[in-house]
């Protein structure tokens, strides 16, 4: 039919809806439509049905626990023996979680760790029974994953939170840098030890750091391994605001559960007008990193600090 003038709202409104489905054939309209019905009723439900903390679980993982309510979708490091230290498994399963809530109902998406410990990094027995011929082809490909993993942080398309629970190391520490808002228990630490593992910076921290705290306290952290307190991370800029440990998950919760009923699609356009400008800077620092790390993941001083940690005769 011809566009509806532009006083009939209505109208307007529902040819631009149907304009708006292109060719997409009409059974999958009506189903698009019923599956979104089915959402809307079953949140709708959730919040007198379902008991606090009972959320509604997504897609199984073996080292993530994805839950979904109120309009937040909730991705939890989940090995918390290991101090949620990242394998290879967890690395790809976190690509795919952020897959997923980029394009699920929610407005907001949340990562956290089980138990103590936020995350303490990237696992350190990864490289544990290869062989040497092995090792160059291993490294290549973790570097390839770790390239994706970062870049599915930079493409995130939603405000992304970090509730910082507990200590956080490594790579769990520079990813908070392309976090949109950082969460922090008063308990939790932070801390790039790259230099005592003969390593150097990823997740983009080479560039975000000095940005957000400027390049000597960048450098103090990134370079010279200084372990910083939550309180002295916020006022550095990479922590958005503290709480007490003992009321840590009530007021951010509650704080997250107010945000997610703002406008969802006004809150991710702003975030994207942000965010995008930054995109391909951030894609070449990314890609830079990864190729200084590849290097230096084969180097001896990587090597025997690895050994040192599995050997037991050394930790943070
Ligand atoms: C994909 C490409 C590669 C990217 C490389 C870039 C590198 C990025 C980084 O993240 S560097 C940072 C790496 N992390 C660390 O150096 C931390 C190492 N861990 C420790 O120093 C300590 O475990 C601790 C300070 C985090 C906690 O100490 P403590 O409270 O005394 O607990 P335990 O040491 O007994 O830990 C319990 C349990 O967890 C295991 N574990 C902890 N962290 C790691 C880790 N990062 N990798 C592997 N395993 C870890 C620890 O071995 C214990 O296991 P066990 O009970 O002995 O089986």
């Amino acid at each position: 039919m011809p566009k509806p003038g532009v006083f009939d709202f209505i109208n307007k409104a529902k040819w631009d809806a149907w304009n708006a489905l292109g060719s997409m054939p009409k059974e999958t309209a009506r189903q698009s439509y019923v599956d979104l019905v089915s959402s809307l009723s079953s949140s709708s439900m959730s919040s007198s049905q379902v008991k606090p903390g009972a959320d509604r679980k997504q897609q199984e993982y073996e080292n993530l626990v994805v839950t979904s309510e109120d309009g937040i979708t909730k991705i939890m490091l989940n090995r918390p023996t290991k101090k949620n230290a990242i394998n290879t498994q967890m690395y790809q399963e976190i690509i795919l979680a952020l897959k997923a809530a980029s394009k699920d109902n929610s407005v907001l998406t949340v990562l956290t760790g089980n138990g103590d410990y936020y995350c303490s990094g990237n696992d350190l027995t990864d490289f544990s029974g290869i062989t040497a011929g092995e090792i160059e082809e291993k490294v290549k490909n973790n570097l390839d994953m770790l390239r994706v993993f970062v870049n599915s942080f930079i493409d995130f398309p939603k405000p992304l939170i970090a509730v910082v629970n507990g200590p956080a190391v490594g790579i769990a520490v520079t990813i908070l840098g392309l976090c949109d808002a950082v969460y922090a228990s008063d308990r939790a630490t932070f801390h790039t030890p790259f230099s005592h593992l003969g390593l150097s910076p990823e997740g983009c921290s080479s560039y975000t750091f000095p940005k957000i705290m400027g390049p000597a306290k960048a450098i103090e952290m990134l370079v010279f391994g200084k372990k910083l307190t939550a309180e002295e991370a916020c006022a550095r800029g990479l922590v958005t605001e503290v709480f007490p440990d003992n009321t840590f998950q009530k007021q951010v919760w509650a704080r997250l559960k107010a945000y997610s009923e703002f406008p969802a699609n006004s809150i991710r356009i702003s975030k994207q007008v942000i965010r995008n400008m930054e995109k391909e800077k951030l894609y070449a620092v990314n890609a830079e990193e990864c190729s200084v790390l590849q290097e230096r993941l084969l180097s001896n001083e990587c090597i025997n600090a690895a050994v040192n940690f599995l050997s037991r005769k050394a930790k943070l």
